[in-house]
């Protein structure tokens, strides 16, 4: 009864167990047609819910799951609740519904139409969406983002002053604050270290953790919802619930939002087709299309103003709010499941609620049922959390952080009363603690077992060497980005890097990618580790080749260590594969924790750092290390057959010392694409429509000047240090240089002046971000934009821009970050079932 394969994953990693409620009947008035208002027919919805039961069921409790009938009576309330026109909006609320669960942490809802008004023979039809907790906070809006300090800005001034109190780049003791940088800004609660980040991004110009200033329930019910305010993150392809972020506010005091949620209920999601997420990744079956979201909100819609954000975090339906207001309307109507027979077999709260069996003992409170306080009882948490177990390591403020909600709320409010009470209007205040899946805190191990509050941003290094390493990289990606409770934000270039340590091997690809996470930091690990399986991975060599390698690298700001996981990665900072390619993605990023500071500077004196052979833009679509992405073809790279010989030059022959690896690669390239997809101008290319440009997507030689004095020379094929091709590898095709941002040549500078003035460009300079970390001076380097790259666009085309854009965004959110070019950032990957390319 589901399409969703793959048990969703817990916060430890664990597969979670499944609740499953299936044939909801409710008689409605759902549809587009007026004879379907007017008329009513009958739905039908099936819901899974994903719940860790071990804690419900040991102590056969009630309490700690969630119950059946409840989420049964809130479906069956959606369905002959008020009209819409799409089933699609039907499944979006109930997933809503039950994700106001607190132990759901994920939902699988399929809603069926089998009287749809379709002038053929049919059984059924019907929607299935599956939703979980992670929610992505809306896109950084530029110019709030911008305002702030860099973080290398930050970390200079803390490090250039002797006298700095605890600053957030500080090594453990300190390192638990982000100041607000704006005077009059609220006094924050005590930031949590891992959540920092993400604090700062989604509050927008408020304080860490706060509601954005300026912004009340009140004023926000009245904010009208069109096509230029409406906020996507809800329902984007794998965000799967934005909505729930909300929701949970709603669960904890949003309710009082007032009326739009019910209002954006109906555009949200009727404008957007729901893409399921699978959690396939522990089979390795991908399933997921991350296609273009059909909805995009109007071309030049402005950036998202901070009330917006506001807006975005609010549930994308609210029963509570929709009761009042849109199901009020409904009701006017005559209720159209007046008659369904056994209707009232799910109107079963009251009798839980009367039943002796489930009559409460005297810690029992209906309304409080999943309120963190419960598991403060003793039943509950007798063992579960002892701050003082962190004592030694962690200062006062630091610990804060891990101590219930309730407790770093009181100190807040002690701290700032009106500040807080700003705050606990907007929801804060009634934030659950962190939990479980299960709703109750489990007994962590150590802090690496805690889920954190809020989504916490994290950076994966992923590597391979073995088989075809481009193929397995771009495949992790996908997998990362279906593990519940994680979705990737953004992906760095790929590097073709030489190994580091252990024995004499290949080459490695190497690649970063940004995500957000809820798991915790262990849970983390273990959904890494089972994508490594996946892959092939074994360990049988210490720093020996290998198929697929996932590190974390960071969480959040924590700094941690225990036997089996320490974040920051232990050798991150002196990796130029794992810097190199995180500072192209994010130039001011920092590496916190021992050794840690700038990432780009970093990168520049790694000793490794001359192993970075190149990097490539383009990787996610295009093919660099020989197999075919289609996965239709296995080339063999044999001395008589390279995977892509190059066609007869169409220029005059370079001379000699031309004959650049770029060359190479653009021949290589031009031969790929007739290989495998007919021609350049073949239909659609691998990274779907994209890539359908009416120019040549792969430019003449001519058309564009390589690195003046950038791009090492790259081995044309093969992968071995040498460059010649491993036995093990398929072959290595370096990437066109339209692809290739320059390697580094030279440590990089910070001042200013060490850098010859712009001039006046004829053509696009370099992007910064990629002059910056390239440490070299390309500042007189032109490179072309036209005709079009083939994929993504340059690094940073725009200061302030995301780099890449995130494998969720929302066309919408392209628009938005990428104004001044047509050109796609980054064309999405299609799968088949099989992972391969479409
Ligand atoms: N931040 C981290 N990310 C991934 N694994 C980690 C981390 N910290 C500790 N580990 C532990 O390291 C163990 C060995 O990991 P792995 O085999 O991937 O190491 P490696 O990649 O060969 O070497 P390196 O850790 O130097 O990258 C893992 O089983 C894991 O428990
Ligand atoms: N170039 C490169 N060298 C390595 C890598 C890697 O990913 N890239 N990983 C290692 C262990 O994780 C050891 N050495």
């Amino acid at each position: 009864m589901t399409n969703f394969a793959g048990a969703v994953p817990g916060p430890d990693g664990r597969p979670l167990d499944q609740i499953r409620i299936t044939g909801v009947n409710g008689r409605g008035r759902h549809g587009v047609l007026a004879s379907e208002r007017a008329t009513g027919q009958e739905f039908r919805a099936d819901v899974v819910l994903h719940v860790d039961t071990r804690a419900a069921a040991e102590g056969d409790d009630l309490r700690a799951t969630v119950s059946y009938a409840d989420v049964a009576q809130e479906a069956h309330d959606v369905l002959v609740g008020e009209p819409v026109d799409l089933i699609e909006t039907l499944a979006e609320r109930i997933a809503a519904a039950a994700l106001g669960h607190e132990p759901v942490r994920a939902v699988d809802v399929t809603v069926h139409k089998p009287q749809a008004p379709i002038p053929v023979s049919f059984t059924d039809v019907e929607v299935s969406i599956r939703r979980d907790r992670v929610a992505v906070p809306p896109v950084v809006g530029a110019a709030a983002f911008a305002a702030e300090a860099s973080p290398v800005d930050r970390w200079a001034a803390e490090a250039a002053d002797p006298h700095a109190a605890a600053g957030e780049f500080a090594q453990p003791e300190r390192a638990e604050s982000v100041e607000p940088t704006t005077a009059d800004r609220p006094a924050a609660p005590a930031v949590d270290p891992l959540t920092a980040p993400i604090a700062d991004l989604t509050a927008g110009d408020a304080a860490p953790g706060a509601e954005p200033a300026g912004w009340s329930a009140e004023a926000a019910a009245d904010t009208p919802v069109s096509g230029e305010n409406l906020v996507i993150p809800e329902i984007t392809p794998a965000d799967p619930v934005g909505a729930v972020e909300g929701h949970d506010r709603h669960q904890n005091g949003f309710e009082h939002a007032g009326a739009p949620a019910a209002d954006q209920a109906a555009p949200v999601a009727e404008a957007v087709e729901p893409q399921p997420q699978d959690a396939g990744m522990i089979d390795g079956v991908p399933s997921v299309e991350h296609g273009v979201p059909a909805f995009e909100p109007h071309a030049d819609a402005p950036a998202r103003p901070v009330e917006d954000e506001a807006i975005a975090r609010r549930p994308a339906y609210d029963p509570a709010a929709a009761q009042a207001h849109g199901f009020a309307a409904a009701a006017e109507a005559p209720a159209p499941d007046a008659a369904v027979p056994g209707a009232e077999q799910y109107r079963t709260d009251e009798q839980y609620r009367t039943d002796e069996r489930y009559q409460p003992d005297d810690r029992y409170q209906p309304e409080q049922q999943y309120q963190p306080e419960q598991y403060e009882s003793e039943s509950y948490q007798p063992d579960a959390y002892q701050p003082e177990v962190y004592q030694p390591e962690f200062p006062q403020e630091t610990r804060q952080q891990f101590q219930p909600e309730q407790d770093q709320q009181a100190a807040f409010a002690e701290q700032d009363p009106a500040a807080f009470a700003g705050q606990a209007q907007a929801g804060f205040a009634e934030q659950p603690a962190p939990v479980n899946g299960v709703g109750q805190r489990s007994t962590p191990e150590d802090r690496l077992d805690e889920a954190p509050a809020e989504p916490v941003e994290v950076v994966l290094a992923l590597g391979a060497n073995l088989g075809d390493p481009q193929a397995t990289l771009r495949a992790a990606v996908m997998d990362l980005d279906r593990i519940t409770g994680l979705q990737i934000t953004e992906v760095s270039p790929l590097a073709r890097t030489a190994a580091v340590g252990g024995p004499e091997q290949p080459d490695y690809l190497n690649a970063v990618v940004v995500a957000r996470t809820s798991l915790a930091p262990r849970g983390l690990l273990h959904a890494c580790q089972a994508i490594e399986y996946a892959h092939g991975r074994t360990r049988e060599e210490h720093w020996g080749p290998r198929s697929l390698d996932i590190d974390i690298i960071t969480y959040g700001l924590l700094t941690a260590s225990a036997d089996d996981l320490e974040v920051p990665h232990p050798r991150a900072h002196e990796r130029a594969f794992v810097l190199e390619p995180w500072s192209q993605l994010k130039p001011d990023a920092v590496l916190p924790g021992l050794g840690g500071g700038p990432v780009a500077q970093l990168a520049a004196t790694a000793e490794d750092r001359q192993g970075i052979r190149w990097l490539a833009l383009d990787w996610l679509t295009e093919s660099h290390s020989g197999a075919d992405p289609t996965g239709d073809v296995e080339p063999q790279p044999t001395a008589s057959h390279r995977p892509y010989d190059p066609p007869a030059p169409s220029q005059p022959a370079p001379s000699q010392d031309q004959q650049v690896p770029e060359q190479h690669a653009h021949q290589d390239r031009t031969a790929h694409e007739q290989a495998f997809h007919g021609g350049p101008q073949a239909g659609q290319g691998p990274g779907g429509p994209y890539q359908q440009q009416a120019q040549d997507p792969f430019p003449q030689q001519d058309a564009f000047q390589p690195p003046q004095n950038g791009a090492p020379a790259a081995h044309p094929q093969g992968f071995g240090p040498d460059g010649v091709p491993h036995p093990q590898m398929s072959g290595a095709v370096p990437p066109p240089e339209e692809a290739l941002v320059p390697a580094p040549q030279a440590p990089v500078t910070d001042d200013p002046g060490a850098r010859a003035p712009h001039t006046p460009p004829a053509a696009p300079l370099v992007p910064p971000a990629v002059r910056e970390t390239a440490h070299h001076d390309l500042s007189l380097e032109q490179v072309p934009v036209e005709p079009a790259h083939p994929v993504f666009a340059p690094v940073r085309p725009h200061p302030g821009d995301v780099p890449f854009a995130p494998v969720n965004q929302t066309a919408g959110d392209r628009q938005r970050t990428q104004p001044a070019d047509d050109r796609p950032a980054w064309a999405p990957v299609r799968t088949d079932e099989h992972g391969h390319r479409g």
